[in-house]
């Protein structure tokens, strides 16, 4: 599995420009400083922000293409993105807002992913009743109902205290070995890079300084002072 970004795109007095390759296998964290251009990139990736100039292709599909016009819209995209905050219907009951989006292949998974989530407990619940952790784990079961080629998560657990963030990334950690999905998951925290991600990817002033294994990347110079 093959994600290819290149893309420049001019934000006000910002500038991403990023010529990468992911190989995606099991997660990939972007890591980098706050304002480094994580969460641009990830919305270059799903579509909710369109590149000036580039191309973005998932193995042989071509998502974003500006030499060939191509731009498919983020619906269409078939990616998975989960937040720092869960976006969920507070109308819906957890099950309502778990099936709302969900892809007609994906039905015989869901007792297989709200087990791996441990969420079967919640179903009939309002997302008014339920944790900050909670929420969060409904969101990613809601993101991989819809049936996605992959998840970005955009620093999924800042909104939470220490010990749910100890909890969601076990259970983050669980879904990468039973549920066979890329993640690229976005985060400014080494340590959680060196939990999840076998590959880490370095941004800085919206360009990718480094990539490539996690130990070998975090090794490097540049996080001398981040400890
Ligand atoms: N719509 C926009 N218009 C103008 N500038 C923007 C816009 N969105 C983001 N920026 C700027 O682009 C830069 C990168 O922002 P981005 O949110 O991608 O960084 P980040 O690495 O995700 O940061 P954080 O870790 O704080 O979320 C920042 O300087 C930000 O102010």
């Amino acid at each position: 599995m093959m994600l290819i970004i290149q893309a420049k795109k001019r934000l006000a007095h910002f500038t991403l420009c990023v010529n990468t390759q992911l190989a995606c296998e099991g997660v990939t964290a972007v890591l980098g400083v706050s304002g480094s251009g994580k969460t641009t990139l990830i919305n270059l990736i799903n579509g909710l922000t369109k590149p000036d100039q580039g191309l973005i292709q998932w193995n042989n599909t071509i998502l974003f293409d500006t030499e060939n016009s191509i731009f498919i819209p983020p619906e269409r995209r078939h990616i998975g993105t989960v937040f720092q905050e869960a976006l969920l219907f507070p109308h819906y009951k957890v099950i309502n807002n778990l099936t709302y989006g969900m892809a007609p292949h994906m039905q015989r998974r869901f007792d297989e992913i709200i087990d791996v989530l441990n969420i079967r407990n919640l179903l009939n619940r309002y997302p008014a009743m339920l944790s900050g952790g909670e929420k969060q784990r409904v969101s990613i079961g809601r993101a991989l109902l819809s049936g996605p080629r992959f998840l970005l998560m955009d620093e999924p657990l800042s909104a939470l205290d220490m010990p749910r963030k100890k909890e969601l990334l076990t259970y983050i950690q669980k879904l990468v070995q039973e549920i066979n999905i890329p993640i690229i998951y976005v985060t400014h925290n080494m340590n959680e890079a060196r939990q999840i991600a076998s590959h880490v990817l370095v941004m800085n002033q919206g360009e990718i300084i480094n990539s490539g294994p996690t130990a070998q990347v975090l090794e490097s110079d540049y996080f001398k002072d981040w400890l």
